[in-house]
């Protein structure tokens, strides 16, 4: 469980961009966060992997203190908190299993990960991941000979290879087509509930959230002003989550196309 009270971030001497956020997501949780452009959206899961430092407020992952970790201690809960990104993050010119293992680097010594030594068991983990989202015959296949879809399952599988507790997605399907965007979404909603894991989503689309999240939060300047159900999530709120101007009014209606045939992939 991720429970996050009173978190605070404030840039140098800026109004604060988060002004005292709490919320609370449930491991097998999926929950997307909607907001304009410089709501705080990304802010907020950068403080949760400390790779911003908040200014106060308190971040716990099943019941561990994040705010307050240094050294160690931060490298080891960090191994707990998988990330996804919008642009994948993967190295070019490695293989999908060589950035695949990437995901077990917080886990194993320099000497195996320099000569690419990695456990048995995590050659098997990663395998089995592989199977589970539909990349593993590209094992061998260098990154950039991917798909996009593709490219964001192996963004998906390093982030679970670090065995999470919890998985961050900052706009996941940003640089993807619409049809490929759907099949992620449903891929992290399953993953959730398979791992028993909080997910956390940034997303700029609000037809994908309402569809594939059972939970929504606004973010507006920094403050939450939305925290309800894909149903709750009305045009009132659209609007006073992007003030009328950002959304078009087909935002709610525009229909997934991969949501009537219920498939994933
Ligand atoms: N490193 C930084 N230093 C100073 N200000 C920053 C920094 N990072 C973000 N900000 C500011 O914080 C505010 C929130 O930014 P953030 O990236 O969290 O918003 P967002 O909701 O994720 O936006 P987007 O949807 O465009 O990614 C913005 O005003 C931004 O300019």
């Amino acid at each position: 469980m991720l429970e996050i009270a009173n978190l605070i971030k404030r840039y140098g001497q800026d109004e604060p961009v988060l002004k005292g956020l709490d919320l609370v997501v449930e491991d097998n949780s999926v929950v997307a966060i909607v907001g304009a452009s410089g709501a705080g959206k990304s802010t907020m899961l950068r403080c949760i992997n400390r790779l911003v430092e908040p200014s106060s407020g308190s971040i716990r992952l099943n019941g561990t203190e994040l705010v307050a970790l240094r050294g160690a201690a931060l490298r080891r809960a960090r191994r707990k908190i998988g990330m996804v990104f919008q642009g994948f993050n993967l190295i070019d010119r490695l293989t999908v299993m060589e950035n695949v293992l990437a995901g077990r680097l917080g886990y194993v010594s320099l000497f195996q990960a320099v000569t690419r030594r990695f456990p048995a068991e995590d050659i098997d983990r990663a395998f089995a991941l592989m199977e589970r989202v539909g990349i593993a015959h590209y094992a061998n296949k260098r990154a950039d000979e991917l798909s996009g879809g593709e490219r964001q399952r192996v963004g998906v599988v390093r982030a679970l290879m670090q065995e999470p507790e919890v998985l961050l997605a900052d706009e996941p399907t940003a640089s993807l087509d619409p049809r490929t965007s759907e099949q992620i979404m449903m891929l992290l909603q399953s993953l959730a509930s398979e791992l028993s894991l909080p997910v956390l989503i940034n997303i700029h689309n609000v037809a994908q959230a309402k569809a594939y999240t059972e939970r929504i939060v606004g973010l507006r300047h920094g403050t939450m002003i939305f925290d309800g159900v894909p149903a709750e999530f009305d045009k009132a709120a659209l609007e006073a989550i992007y003030g009328g101007i950002e959304a078009p009014d087909d935002e709610l209606t525009a229909a997934p196309a991969g949501i009537a045939s219920g498939e994933e992939s």
